[in-house]
Protein backbone atom coordinates (compact mmCIF):
# COMPACT_ATOMS: atom_id res chain seq x y z
CA UNK A 1 0.00 0.00 0.00
CA UNK A 2 1.09 3.55 -1.05
CA UNK A 3 1.27 5.05 2.35
CA UNK A 4 1.15 9.57 2.25
CA UNK A 5 4.97 10.86 3.36
CA UNK A 6 3.22 12.43 6.13
CA UNK A 7 -0.32 12.01 7.97
CA UNK A 8 -0.64 13.98 10.86
CA UNK A 9 -4.42 13.43 12.41
CA UNK A 10 -6.02 16.30 14.52
CA UNK A 11 -2.91 16.88 17.01
CA UNK A 12 -2.72 19.29 19.88
CA UNK A 13 -0.29 20.26 21.76
CA UNK A 14 -0.34 22.45 25.08
CA UNK A 15 2.37 23.93 26.88
CA UNK A 16 0.60 24.54 29.95
CA UNK A 17 -2.21 26.80 29.71
CA UNK A 18 -0.69 27.66 25.97
CA UNK A 19 -2.97 25.78 23.48
CA UNK A 20 0.27 25.82 21.00
CA UNK A 21 -1.35 23.13 18.36
CA UNK A 22 -5.24 22.85 18.31
CA UNK A 23 -6.56 20.18 16.25
CA UNK A 24 -3.90 20.27 13.12
CA UNK A 25 -5.05 17.06 10.29
CA UNK A 26 -2.44 17.01 7.60
CA UNK A 27 -1.83 14.46 4.46
CA UNK A 28 0.80 14.93 2.66
CA UNK A 29 1.75 12.97 -0.05
CA UNK A 30 4.68 10.77 -1.07
CA UNK A 31 7.00 12.73 -4.02
CA UNK A 32 5.63 16.07 -2.87
CA UNK A 33 7.40 19.41 -2.44
CA UNK A 34 5.30 21.18 0.31
CA UNK A 35 5.85 24.47 2.17
CA UNK A 36 4.59 25.13 5.78
CA UNK A 37 3.94 28.62 6.25
CA UNK A 38 3.13 30.51 9.17
CA UNK A 39 3.75 34.05 11.42
CA UNK A 40 6.67 33.84 14.56
CA UNK A 41 4.94 31.25 17.08
CA UNK A 42 1.92 29.62 14.82
CA UNK A 43 3.26 26.28 15.84
CA UNK A 44 5.27 25.21 12.82
CA UNK A 45 8.28 23.87 15.08
CA UNK A 46 6.35 22.44 17.15
CA UNK A 47 4.59 20.65 15.04
CA UNK A 48 8.06 19.76 13.46
CA UNK A 49 9.40 18.64 16.49
CA UNK A 50 6.07 16.11 17.16
CA UNK A 51 6.82 14.63 13.61
CA UNK A 52 10.43 14.28 14.47
CA UNK A 53 9.38 12.34 17.41
CA UNK A 54 11.51 15.14 19.99
CA UNK A 55 8.33 15.77 21.85
CA UNK A 56 5.07 14.02 22.42
CA UNK A 57 1.45 15.60 21.26
CA UNK A 58 -0.80 16.04 23.97
CA UNK A 59 -3.39 14.31 22.08
CA UNK A 60 -3.35 13.18 17.79
CA UNK A 61 -0.72 11.35 16.28
CA UNK A 62 1.58 11.47 13.29
CA UNK A 63 2.89 9.00 10.81
CA UNK A 64 5.56 8.53 8.42
CA UNK A 65 4.79 6.41 5.50
CA UNK A 66 2.54 4.75 7.82
CA UNK A 67 4.60 4.69 11.14
CA UNK A 68 3.32 6.13 13.68
CA UNK A 69 5.96 8.56 15.01
CA UNK A 70 5.83 7.15 18.61
CA UNK A 71 4.38 4.05 18.90
CA UNK A 72 6.69 2.79 16.01
CA UNK A 73 10.06 5.25 16.52
CA UNK A 74 12.21 3.68 15.12
CA UNK A 75 10.95 2.93 11.94
CA UNK A 76 9.62 6.49 11.22
CA UNK A 77 12.96 8.32 12.15
CA UNK A 78 14.39 6.09 9.55
CA UNK A 79 12.56 7.25 7.32
CA UNK A 80 12.52 10.99 8.01
CA UNK A 81 15.58 13.69 8.04
CA UNK A 82 15.06 16.79 9.51
CA UNK A 83 17.01 19.62 9.35
CA UNK A 84 16.66 22.00 12.67
CA UNK A 85 16.99 25.27 12.92
CA UNK A 86 19.70 25.24 15.62
CA UNK A 87 22.00 22.01 15.06
CA UNK A 88 24.60 20.01 17.38
CA UNK A 89 27.54 18.19 15.89
CA UNK A 90 30.56 16.28 17.16
CA UNK A 91 33.51 18.13 16.65
CA UNK A 92 35.87 14.82 16.68
CA UNK A 93 34.78 13.64 13.41
CA UNK A 94 35.88 15.11 9.99
CA UNK A 95 32.89 15.63 7.69
CA UNK A 96 33.03 12.41 5.84
CA UNK A 97 33.60 10.44 9.36
CA UNK A 98 30.76 12.35 10.32
CA UNK A 99 28.08 11.54 7.48
CA UNK A 100 29.20 7.84 7.83
CA UNK A 101 28.56 8.12 12.06
CA UNK A 102 25.10 9.22 11.73
CA UNK A 103 24.19 6.94 8.78
CA UNK A 104 25.61 4.28 10.95
CA UNK A 105 23.10 5.44 13.71
CA UNK A 106 20.23 4.12 11.14
CA UNK A 107 22.58 0.71 10.16
CA UNK A 108 23.48 1.75 7.01
CA UNK A 109 27.58 0.77 6.41
CA UNK A 110 29.42 1.19 3.36
CA UNK A 111 26.92 0.20 0.57
CA UNK A 112 25.76 4.14 1.63
CA UNK A 113 29.34 5.39 0.87
CA UNK A 114 27.74 6.69 -3.00
CA UNK A 115 24.62 8.66 -1.08
CA UNK A 116 27.67 10.03 1.14
CA UNK A 117 29.86 11.17 -1.55
CA UNK A 118 26.85 12.79 -3.62
CA UNK A 119 24.99 14.82 -0.76
CA UNK A 120 29.42 16.30 -0.10
CA UNK A 121 28.75 16.71 -3.71
CA UNK A 122 25.92 18.21 -3.78
CA UNK A 123 25.80 20.59 -1.12
CA UNK A 124 29.76 21.90 -2.01
CA UNK A 125 31.49 19.64 0.77
CA UNK A 126 33.42 17.06 -1.12
CA UNK A 127 36.73 19.36 -0.99
CA UNK A 128 36.71 19.45 3.11
CA UNK A 129 35.27 15.93 3.24
CA UNK A 130 38.60 15.61 5.32
CA UNK A 131 38.62 18.69 7.23
CA UNK A 132 37.78 17.81 11.09
CA UNK A 133 34.37 19.78 11.92
CA UNK A 134 35.85 22.35 14.21
CA UNK A 135 37.47 23.49 11.45
CA UNK A 136 35.24 24.58 8.78
CA UNK A 137 33.96 27.74 9.02
CA UNK A 138 30.31 28.90 10.20
CA UNK A 139 29.09 28.71 6.80
CA UNK A 140 30.73 25.45 6.00
CA UNK A 141 29.52 24.18 9.33
CA UNK A 142 25.84 24.83 7.97
CA UNK A 143 26.07 22.90 5.17
CA UNK A 144 27.74 20.10 7.04
CA UNK A 145 25.14 19.66 9.41
CA UNK A 146 22.35 19.87 6.68
CA UNK A 147 24.42 17.11 5.02
CA UNK A 148 24.29 15.38 8.65
CA UNK A 149 20.39 15.27 8.36
CA UNK A 150 20.72 13.67 4.71
CA UNK A 151 23.34 11.33 5.41
CA UNK A 152 20.82 8.05 6.03
CA UNK A 153 19.28 8.96 2.41
CA UNK A 154 16.08 9.50 4.21
CA UNK A 155 13.06 9.37 1.91
CA UNK A 156 11.25 12.13 3.73
CA UNK A 157 12.92 15.53 4.12
CA UNK A 158 11.86 18.63 6.56
CA UNK A 159 13.55 21.68 6.31
CA UNK A 160 13.07 24.26 9.13
CA UNK A 161 14.06 27.70 7.83
CA UNK A 162 17.17 26.00 6.27
CA UNK A 163 18.19 29.36 4.66
CA UNK A 164 17.53 31.85 7.88
CA UNK A 165 20.64 33.74 7.80
CA UNK A 166 22.83 31.34 5.34
CA UNK A 167 24.48 33.30 2.30
CA UNK A 168 23.24 33.54 -1.01
CA UNK A 169 25.31 30.82 -1.88
CA UNK A 170 24.36 28.01 -0.04
CA UNK A 171 20.93 29.04 -0.36
CA UNK A 172 21.32 28.71 -4.28
CA UNK A 173 22.99 25.01 -3.60
CA UNK A 174 20.84 23.88 -1.55
CA UNK A 175 18.17 24.56 -3.61
CA UNK A 176 19.65 22.59 -6.28
CA UNK A 177 20.08 19.69 -4.66
CA UNK A 178 16.89 20.19 -2.81
CA UNK A 179 14.97 20.44 -5.94
CA UNK A 180 17.15 17.27 -7.56
CA UNK A 181 16.09 15.41 -4.27
CA UNK A 182 12.79 15.84 -4.71
CA UNK A 183 12.99 15.27 -8.88
CA UNK A 184 14.61 11.83 -7.75
CA UNK A 185 11.49 11.08 -5.66
CA UNK A 186 12.19 12.16 -1.82
CA UNK A 187 9.53 13.90 -0.29
CA UNK A 188 10.57 17.93 0.63
CA UNK A 189 8.75 19.71 3.46
CA UNK A 190 9.90 23.41 4.13
CA UNK A 191 8.92 25.89 6.53
CA UNK A 192 10.30 29.30 5.68
CA UNK A 193 9.44 32.55 6.38
CA UNK A 194 10.84 33.37 2.98
CA UNK A 195 7.23 33.56 1.11
CA UNK A 196 9.70 33.80 -2.31
CA UNK A 197 11.16 30.36 -1.73
CA UNK A 198 8.32 28.63 -0.47
CA UNK A 199 6.62 30.28 -3.98
CA UNK A 200 9.57 29.37 -7.15
CA UNK A 201 9.78 25.99 -5.27
CA UNK A 202 6.76 23.95 -3.37
CA UNK A 203 3.97 22.90 -5.56
CA UNK A 204 1.64 22.85 -2.50
CA UNK A 205 1.53 25.48 0.59
CA UNK A 206 0.01 25.00 4.31
CA UNK A 207 -0.71 28.03 6.33
CA UNK A 208 -0.58 28.06 9.90
CA UNK A 209 -1.81 30.53 12.75
CA UNK A 210 -2.02 30.19 16.05
CA UNK A 211 -2.09 26.51 16.08
CA UNK A 212 -4.17 25.61 13.34
CA UNK A 213 -4.25 25.20 9.65
CA UNK A 214 -6.02 28.39 7.78
CA UNK A 215 -5.17 27.67 4.34
CA UNK A 216 -4.01 24.29 2.59
CA UNK A 217 -4.30 24.35 -1.55
CA UNK A 218 -1.52 24.43 -4.17
CA UNK A 219 0.48 27.39 -4.44
CA UNK A 220 -1.00 28.20 -7.83
CA UNK A 221 -4.51 28.13 -6.57
CA UNK A 222 -3.70 29.89 -3.28
CA UNK A 223 -2.54 32.56 -5.13
CA UNK A 224 -5.78 32.85 -7.83
CA UNK A 225 -8.11 32.20 -4.82
CA UNK A 226 -6.67 35.18 -2.65
CA UNK A 227 -4.29 37.47 -4.50
CA UNK A 228 -5.69 39.10 -7.36
CA UNK A 229 -3.31 41.95 -8.42
CA UNK A 230 -0.95 44.63 -7.29
CA UNK A 231 -1.62 48.08 -8.43
CA UNK A 232 1.43 50.59 -7.07
CA UNK A 233 0.88 54.49 -7.86
CA UNK A 234 3.38 57.15 -7.12
CA UNK A 235 1.41 59.72 -5.34
CA UNK A 236 3.94 61.52 -3.32
CA UNK A 237 2.67 63.05 -0.18
CA UNK A 238 -0.58 62.88 -0.25
CA UNK A 239 -3.81 62.31 1.97
CA UNK A 240 -6.19 59.15 1.04
CA UNK A 241 -9.32 59.15 0.56
CA UNK A 242 -11.03 57.58 3.00
CA UNK A 243 -12.52 54.65 0.78
CA UNK A 244 -9.59 53.51 -0.86
CA UNK A 245 -7.42 53.50 2.82
CA UNK A 246 -8.59 49.89 3.22
CA UNK A 247 -6.49 48.43 0.16
CA UNK A 248 -3.02 50.10 0.56
CA UNK A 249 -1.20 47.09 1.59
CA UNK A 250 2.32 49.03 1.63
CA UNK A 251 3.63 52.74 1.51
CA UNK A 252 7.21 53.54 1.17
CA UNK A 253 7.96 57.32 0.40
CA UNK A 254 5.01 58.35 -1.70
CA UNK A 255 4.47 54.51 -3.45
CA UNK A 256 1.13 52.74 -2.52
CA UNK A 257 0.30 49.92 -2.98
CA UNK A 258 -3.20 48.63 -3.18
CA UNK A 259 -4.05 44.85 -3.18
CA UNK A 260 -6.75 44.42 -5.55
CA UNK A 261 -8.94 41.33 -5.89
CA UNK A 262 -11.05 42.72 -9.07
CA UNK A 263 -9.23 44.30 -12.00
CA UNK A 264 -12.60 46.93 -11.53
CA UNK A 265 -11.15 48.12 -9.14
CA UNK A 266 -8.75 49.79 -10.74
CA UNK A 267 -11.28 52.04 -12.13
CA UNK A 268 -12.52 52.91 -8.41
CA UNK A 269 -9.15 53.37 -6.75
CA UNK A 270 -8.61 55.79 -9.80
CA UNK A 271 -11.70 57.59 -9.72
CA UNK A 272 -11.37 58.08 -6.02
CA UNK A 273 -8.45 59.56 -5.80
CA UNK A 274 -9.00 62.08 -9.07
CA UNK A 275 -12.27 63.04 -7.55
CA UNK A 276 -10.07 64.32 -4.14
CA UNK A 277 -7.62 66.17 -6.65
CA UNK A 278 -4.84 63.48 -6.00
CA UNK A 279 -2.25 63.22 -9.20
CA UNK A 280 -0.80 59.84 -10.48
CA UNK A 281 2.72 60.78 -10.98
CA UNK A 282 3.81 56.18 -12.04
CA UNK A 283 1.64 53.46 -11.84
CA UNK A 284 2.27 50.19 -12.03
CA UNK A 285 0.48 46.60 -12.11
CA UNK A 286 2.06 43.91 -10.86
CA UNK A 287 1.07 39.83 -10.03
CA UNK A 288 0.36 39.73 -6.26
CA UNK A 289 2.35 36.96 -4.62
CA UNK A 290 2.44 34.61 -1.84
CA UNK A 291 2.81 37.64 0.60
CA UNK A 292 -0.56 38.53 -0.04
CA UNK A 293 -2.24 35.53 0.45
CA UNK A 294 -0.51 34.95 3.41
CA UNK A 295 -0.88 38.72 5.21
CA UNK A 296 -5.16 38.55 4.11
CA UNK A 297 -4.83 35.09 6.17
CA UNK A 298 -2.96 35.73 8.94
CA UNK A 299 -2.48 39.68 9.45
CA UNK A 300 -4.04 41.39 12.15
CA UNK A 301 -3.26 38.31 14.29
CA UNK A 302 -3.05 40.28 17.97
CA UNK A 303 -6.54 41.70 17.29
CA UNK A 304 -7.96 38.29 16.01
CA UNK A 305 -6.53 36.67 19.10
CA UNK A 306 -8.41 39.25 21.55
CA UNK A 307 -11.36 39.17 19.82
CA UNK A 308 -11.16 35.30 19.89
CA UNK A 309 -10.36 34.92 23.44
CA UNK A 310 -13.10 37.74 24.21
CA UNK A 311 -15.76 35.12 22.39
N1 LIG B 1 8.88 24.09 25.07
C1 LIG B 1 7.95 25.05 25.10
N2 LIG B 1 7.41 25.46 26.23
C2 LIG B 1 6.45 26.41 26.28
N3 LIG B 1 5.98 27.03 25.18
C3 LIG B 1 6.49 26.67 23.99
C4 LIG B 1 7.50 25.67 23.89
N4 LIG B 1 7.81 25.52 22.57
C5 LIG B 1 7.03 26.39 21.91
N5 LIG B 1 6.24 27.09 22.75
C6 LIG B 1 5.23 28.08 22.37
O1 LIG B 1 4.36 27.48 21.42
C7 LIG B 1 3.98 28.41 20.42
C8 LIG B 1 4.36 27.87 19.05
O2 LIG B 1 5.78 27.93 18.91
P1 LIG B 1 6.59 27.37 17.66
O3 LIG B 1 8.04 27.50 17.98
O4 LIG B 1 6.07 26.04 17.31
O5 LIG B 1 6.17 28.41 16.55
P2 LIG B 1 6.79 28.59 15.10
O6 LIG B 1 5.63 28.69 14.19
O7 LIG B 1 7.79 27.54 14.84
O8 LIG B 1 7.51 29.98 15.22
P3 LIG B 1 8.94 30.46 14.62
O9 LIG B 1 8.65 30.80 13.21
O10 LIG B 1 9.23 31.63 15.48
O11 LIG B 1 9.89 29.33 14.79
C9 LIG B 1 4.66 29.72 20.77
O12 LIG B 1 3.75 30.53 21.49
C10 LIG B 1 5.81 29.29 21.66
O13 LIG B 1 6.15 30.31 22.57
Amino acid sequence: MNHPAIQIRDVHKHFGALHALRGVDLTIEQGEFFALLGPNGAGKSTLINILAGLIAPSAGNIAVMGFDVQQQYQQARQLLGVVPQELVFDPFFNVREMLRFQAGYFGLGRENDPWVDEVLEGLGLADKAHTNMRKLSGGMKRRALIAQALAHKPPVIVLDEPTAGVDVELRQMLWEFIKKLNRDGHTIILTTHYLEEAETLCSRVGMMKQGEIVALDSTANLLNKFAGKHLRLTLGDVHLPQEVQSMVRHVERGVYTFALTDMIQIEYVLSSLRAGGIKVIDMQLNEADLEDVFLSLVGNTAAEHKLASQL
